[in-house]
């Protein structure tokens, strides 16, 4: 059973390179660790910036693409072709340039956008299709969640005093009244985030000084990146550029490459 959440693991990069290569090389150890446990890597991939800051991992050593499969933490409930989609983004920026099947990427089914609650439905369904007839658990068990943050310390597509801040059943759920657009998307539920192995969340930029800063220094505002604290065995980590993390006061710790 999982226990209270272990503290969060900060790592800061002085460039975005080094940024990008450390999530690389943590993404490379995550999914050897995990294939050789299980014989797959499950990861879960948001929006925003965070697919352009892992191209790193193209043609890097070591990748496994076959063993991946890959679920949208949050998605936007548009055509896969949109630009607005983040499944295009993440074809765009890294998967169309590496090896992945594409079996082995999740997407929304947006024949059902005009029904949005069977689409989140749906989306569900290829979840549960994947882990609970392997891993028969209450709630999936992903390897690896890669979050963003946004200015208003929202992650995922969970915003700040959403009722969606306390779904407690659901794996998957939806919003139609998203404050950053497009209003319509679903996104995964906390007791799936909190029940993922790692999760890591990366950001950069002297424009997130702040709302990192009150994510990390004053989690008791609940802010939604706060509220992401996956119960031990889990654990979270950040990768922030300094610029990011200029105003944390949050102990950093080396990464060792
Ligand atoms: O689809 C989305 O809108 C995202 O998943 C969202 O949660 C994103 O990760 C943050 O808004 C940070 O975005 P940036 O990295 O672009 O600031």
């Amino acid at each position: 059973m999982p226990t209270s959440p272990s503290p969060p693991i900060l790592y800061s990069f002085s460039t975005s390179k080094e940024l990008s290569d450390a999530v690389a090389h943590f993404i490379v150890k995550a999914q050897k660790e995990s294939i050789e446990k299980k014989g797959r890597f499950t990861v879960a991939i948001s929006g925003g910036s965070l697919p352009k800051q892992l191209n790193a991992l193209i043609g890097k050593p070591g990748l496994k693409w076959d063993k991946w499969q890959v679920f949208y933490a949050d998605e936007r409930v548009v055509p896969l072709d949109h630009p607005d989609s983040n499944h295009k983004l993440c074809m765009d920026e890294l998967f169309s340039k590496v090896p992945i099947p594409l079996d082995n990427i999740h997407t929304i089914d947006p024949s059902l956008a005009d029904d949005i609650e069977e689409l989140s439905d749906a989306y569900e369904q290829e979840l549960i299709h994947e882990f609970a007839q392997k891993d028969s658990a209450r709630f999936p068990i992903f390897d690896l969640i890669l979050l963003g943050v946004g200015p208003d310390g929202h992650t995922a597509s969970l915003f700040p005093g959403h009722p969606l801040l306390t779904e407690e059943g659901s794996w998957v759920a939806y919003i139609e009244d998203s404050p950053k657009p497009p209003p319509k998307r679903i996104t995964l539920t906390y007791p799936v985030i909190n029940h993922a192995a790692r999760v890591a969340f990366v950001a950069s930029g002297a424009g997130k000084a702040d709302i990192l800063k009150t994510v990390l220094d004053k989690p008791e505002e609940g802010l939604p990146a706060s509220r992401v604290r996956p119960a031990a065995p889990g654990h979270l980590y950040w990768f922030l550029d300094d610029a990011a993390a200029s105003k944390v006061e949050y102990p950093k710790t080396p990464y060792k490459l």
